[in-house]
């Protein structure tokens, strides 16, 4: 049975496209466009679920047959939540927080079907890194992961050497909690596994 309506993955980020296209429903990307600011008193959970939102109900105005799916990712480490960084120098401070702690990574996800029916999910993974000598933090820079990530780095890459634990979703920390988006789709009526 053919899925009704075109699925729209409303993201620029090339690690939400390599989840999705693992996962082999049709589909095709649209830039969200929205203004990410939020509300300063939101917790990192509440700005995750409110721009996941904000992003898919932006690209389900454009498209209001489809289905649309708009993320979101905030890093909240002790009483700091860091997103994308701007430079190096940026990516350099949001290391020397995270490495030798324990932080949570928060992805939020929501799906907008024909009609404007929404479902959403927020999901957490916790990370422990090992601490590093500061020459070692600039090999890591040196790769240019940190680019594009919130965190500054790439936990399917080589920041995997600087993770000592992980507990919960890992393709959570990648941008997508796949768990969360295959629920949110079957919940839809979704089904896997057809010929294009
Ligand atoms: N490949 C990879 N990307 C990561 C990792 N951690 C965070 N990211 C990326 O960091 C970005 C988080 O910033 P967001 O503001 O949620 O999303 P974005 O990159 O602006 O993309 P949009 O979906 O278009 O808003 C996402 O693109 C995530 O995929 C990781 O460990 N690996």
């Amino acid at each position: 049975m053919k899925n009704s309506g075109e699925l729209i993955l409303a993201s620029t980020s090339s690690a939400r496209k390599a989840l999705m296209d693992g996962l082999g429903l049709p589909y095709r990307t649209e830039a969200p466009g929205v203004d990410e600011h939020v509300a300063a008193s939101l917790s990192a959970e509440e700005a995750v679920r409110s721009l996941a939102a904000r992003k898919a109900r932006a690209v389900h105005e454009r498209h209001p047959g489809a289905w649309v799916l708009g993320a979101d990712q905030l890093v909240e480490v002790g009483r700091d939540v860091l997103g994308k960084p701007q430079d190096r120098d940026a990516a350099r401070g949001q290391l020397q927080r995270l490495l030798g702690h324990t932080h949570a990574i928060h992805t939020g996800v929501c799906l907008v079907g024909p009609g404007g029916r929404l479902t959403e999910a927020v999901e957490t993974t916790r990370l422990t890194f090992f601490p590093v000598p500061p020459e070692e933090l600039e090999r890591y820079l040196d790769t240019g992961e940190w680019e594009g990530c919130a965190g500054s780095y790439r936990v399917e890459g080589q920041g995997q050497a600087l993770l000592a634990k992980l507990e919960g979703d890992r393709t959570n920390v990648q941008g997508l909690p796949m768990l969360s988006v295959v629920r949110l789709f079957r919940q839809a009526g979704f089904t896997f596994f057809t010929r294009p």
